[in-house]
C-alpha cells in the first residue's frame, strides 16, 4: 500500500486545508484583454499583497502537452494538480503512436476496425472535433487515419465533423472546413475511394455533452450522425454559410446540426456492419456518445434502434470503467494520485463542484478514473442548462455555501472545489459577463477565507489554466490588442497560455508556511503543497511543494 509519512515539524492545521481551483482564471499579459484584472476582486487583490503568492505554469510541457504552444486545459490541468507529477498526455501519446506506426500495427484495434470494414464491405466512420485545438482532438490525427485507410484499401469513409470555435478562434470554422475539403478532394481525386463529410454541427449544440449535464445534445448528435435526420445541405461549407447568414453573430460552437445529402439521399447514416471511430481523445465530452454506441440499454434517450457496429475511441476514456471497450491508443498510466495517498492516510476528503466541472474535481483529479477512494465524499451541485453569459454567477454561491458548511462542520481535513465561472463564461467571449463571473468567484473566495480564519484552516488557491485573463486577440509579438477594420477588438473564446496564481493563505500562521525556492514551478506542484500543509511529507517523486512549513 502506498503511504505518506507524517511530518514531525508540522503535523497539520487545526482546520481543513481547502484547495480552490478557479477554473480558467490566469494572469494576463495585457490588462485590456485580462478580465480577471478588470473585474472588481478585493479578496484576490488582498491575497496578492498579503498571502504567499507565486505564478505557476499551466500550459505546454508543464502539464504534459506536446509543446509550449499548446494552451492548458481542464483535463491535463486537473490531472497534474491531482497526481502531482507530469505525465505525457493524450495529445502527445497519439502523436507518437502515429509517428512510430504503433497505432496502425498488425493486431492493433485500428487493424481490427479496417478488417471489419473489408469483411462487411461496409463504411468507416469518424466522429469528432474538426480543429487543431489539441484539447479534445487534432485534425492531423484524422487526416493521418484517412490516408492510412486509403492505403489499406478502405473504399468508403464518412466524417461526422463537430465544429469547434472553443479551442480555436470563435468563428474560424472555414479554416478547417476548407483545409479538410481540399484534403478530401485530393484523396478522392484518383477515383479509387469515396471519402466525404456526412454530418456535423457545433460542439456545444450536439454530441459533446459532459457529466450528464444535457443529454439532449447527445440525442441530437445521434439523430444527426447515426440516423442522418435533420436539415440537409450539399456540403459542410454550405451549411456553415447558411447558418451564419440566418443567425448573425452565432459562434461556431453553437451552430445547429446538419446532414449532407447527394441527389436527395443522405450520404452517411451509420448502419449495421460499419466501423466507427470517435477521434476525440479527451474523455469528459466523449463518454456520453460512447455510451450511446456501446450500451445495450440506454435510459437517457430513445436511440430508435442501435446499429451493430464496431466502435472504438481514440483513447480509453475511463480507466476504472474500462470505457470504451476498444480504443486506438493507451492513455497515460496516471497512478498514485493525491486522493489515494490521503485516503490511505485516513484523511477525510470532500470534492465539490457544479455539474459542468464536477468530473474535473473527481474523475480528472483522480487521473481519469471514476472510482472513489475510501475516505472521499463527492458532492455535485446541479448546473443550470442555459447560456452561461446570461447567468455568470452560475452556482458559485451554492458551491461556496456547501464549502463553508463543510469547513465549519469539521468532518473533512481536505476539501477541494472548482469554481467554473471564469472558464465557462470565458468561453462565451462576452466580456461583461466574464467580469461578473470573476466577481462571483472572488466573493466565494472571500467567504471561504473567512471560514478558514474562524477554524484555523489553510487555503491553497489556484487555477487549472487561463481563459478569462485573455479575452481578446493580442498581437503575438507586441502583446497589443488586435483590432478589426472597424477598430473593434477580436473576442477570444479559447483558453490562454498564461500562468496562473499559486496562493497559500494561512490565517493562523501556525504552519509557518513560507515560499520555497522551486524553479519552473507549475500546477503539478500543488499536490505536494497540499500534502505538506496537511502535515505529511509528499512522495519523493511528486513535483516539490511550493512551501516549506514548521
Ligand atoms: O469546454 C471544454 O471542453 C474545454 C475546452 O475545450 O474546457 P475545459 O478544459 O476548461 O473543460
Ligand atoms: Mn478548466
Ligand atoms: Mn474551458
Amino acid at each position: 500500500m502506498i503511504e505518506l509519512k507524517k511530518n514531525v515539524a508540522f503535523t497539520g492545521p487545526q482546520g481543513p486545508v481547502v484547495l480552490v481551483i478557479m477554473d480558467g482564471m490566469g494572469i494576463g499579459k495585457n490588462p485590456a484583454s485580462d478580465f480577471v484584472k478588470q473585474a472588481n476582486t478585493p479578496n484576490l487583490d488582498w491575497l496578492h499583497e498579503n498571502a504567499l503568492y507565486t505564478k505557476l505554469r499551466a500550459h505546454g510541457v508543464a502539464v504534459g502537452l506536446p509543446d509550449d504552444g499548446d494552451m492548458g486545459n481542464s483535463e491535463v490541468g486537473h490531472n497534474a494538480i491531482g497526481c502531482g507529477r507530469i505525465f505525457e498526455q493524450g495529445a502527445a501519446l497519439i502523436g507518437k503512436a502515429i509517428a512510430s506506426g504503433a497505432m496502425y500495427a498488425d493486431g492493433s484495434v485500428w487493424h481490427e476496425l479496417i478488417t471489419h470494414v473489408h469483411d462487411q464491405a461496409s463504411t468507416l466512420h469518424f466522429i469528432g472535433l474538426l480543429s487543431d485545438g489539441n484539447v479534445h482532438s487534432n485534425i492531423n490525427h484524422l487526416e493521418s487515419m484517412l490516408r492510412k485507410a486509403k492505403e489499406q484499401g478502405v473504399k468508403r469513409a464518412r466524417i461526422h465533423a463537430l465544429i469547434d470555435g472553443r479551442d480555436v478562434p470563435p468563428t474560424s470554422a472555414f479554416e478547417y472546413v476548407e483545409r479538410f475539403e481540399t484534403f478530401l478532394d485530393a484523396l478522392n481525386a484518383d477515383g479509387t475511394v469515396d471519402y466525404c463529410v456526412a454530418s456535423g454541427g457545433g460542439r456545444m449544440n450536439i454530441t459533446m455533452d459532459r457529466y450528464d449535464a444535457n443529454w439532449d445534445m447527445v440525442k441530437r448528435g445521434w439523430a444527426t450522425h447515426v440516423k442522418a435526420e435533420g436539415r440537409t445541405f450539399a456540403s459542410m461549407q454550405e451549411a456553415v454559410t447558411t447558418f451564419r447568414a440566418e443567425m448573425p453573430g452565432i459562434l461556431d460552437q453553437d451552430l445547429p446540426a446538419f446532414v449532407i445529402e447527394r441527389d436527395g439521399v443522405a450520404v452517411g447514416p451509420i448502419v449495421d456492419g460499419d466501423s466507427v471511430i470517435l477521434f476525440n481523445f479527451r474523455g469528459d465530452r466523449a463518454l456520453e456518445i460512447t455510451k450511446a454506441f456501446e450500451a445495450d440499454e440506454l435510459k437517457e434517450f430513445d436511440r430508435g434502434g442501435k446499429p451493430d457496429v464496431m466502435y472504438a475511441g481514440m483513447m480509453q476514456y475511463d480507466g476504472d470503467l474500462g470505457v470504451p471497450a476498444r480504443y486506438l491508443v493507451t492513455p497515460p498510466a496516471i497512478d498514485r494520485t493525491m486522493s489515494e495517498y490521503l485516503s490511505n492516510a485516513g484523511v477525510k476528503q470532500l470534492a465539490i463542484s457544479e455539474t459542468q466541472k464536477y468530473g474535473h474535481m473527481t474523475y480528472f483529479f483522480n487521473g481519469n478514473n471514476s472510482g472513489k477512494f475510501a475516505t472521499e465524499t463527492w458532492q455535485e451541485i446541479p448546473s443550470d442548462v442555459c447560456p452561461f453569459e446570461d447567468a455568470p454567477r452560475m452556482k458559485a454561491d451554492e458551491i461556496t455555501a456547501a464549502v463553508v458548511k463543510a469547513i465549519e462542520g469539521g468532518e473533512y481535513q481536505f476539501i477541494r472545489l472548482n469554481f467554473p465561472n471564469g472558464d465557462m463564461v470565458g468561453h462565451t467571449g462576452r466580456v461583461d459577463a466574464v467580469k461578473l463571473a470573476v466577481e462571483a468567484v472572488d466573493e466565494g473566495v472571500g467567504k471561504i477565507m473567512a471560514a478558514l480564519k474562524q477554524t484555523n484552516g489553510i487555503m491553497v488557491c489556484s487555477a487549472d489554466h487561463g481563459n478569462a485573463d485573455d479575452m481578446c486577440e493580442l498581437d503575438k509579438k507586441t502583446g497589443a490588442l488586435v483590432l478589426d477594420e472597424q477598430g473593434n477588438y477580436k473576442p477570444k473564446t479559447a483558453h490562454s497560455l498564461n500562468p496562473v496564481p499559486g496562493i497559500v493563505y494561512d490565517p493562523s500562521g501556525l504552519a509557518n508556511a513560507r515560499l520555497a525556492d522551486v524553479p519552473n514551478a507549475g500546477i503539478a506542484n500543488l499536490a505536494a503543497t497540499c500534502i505538506t500543509l496537511l502535515g505529511f511529507e509528499p512522495p519523493e517523486d511528486y513535483a516539490a511543494s511550493l512551501v516549506a512549513v514548521g
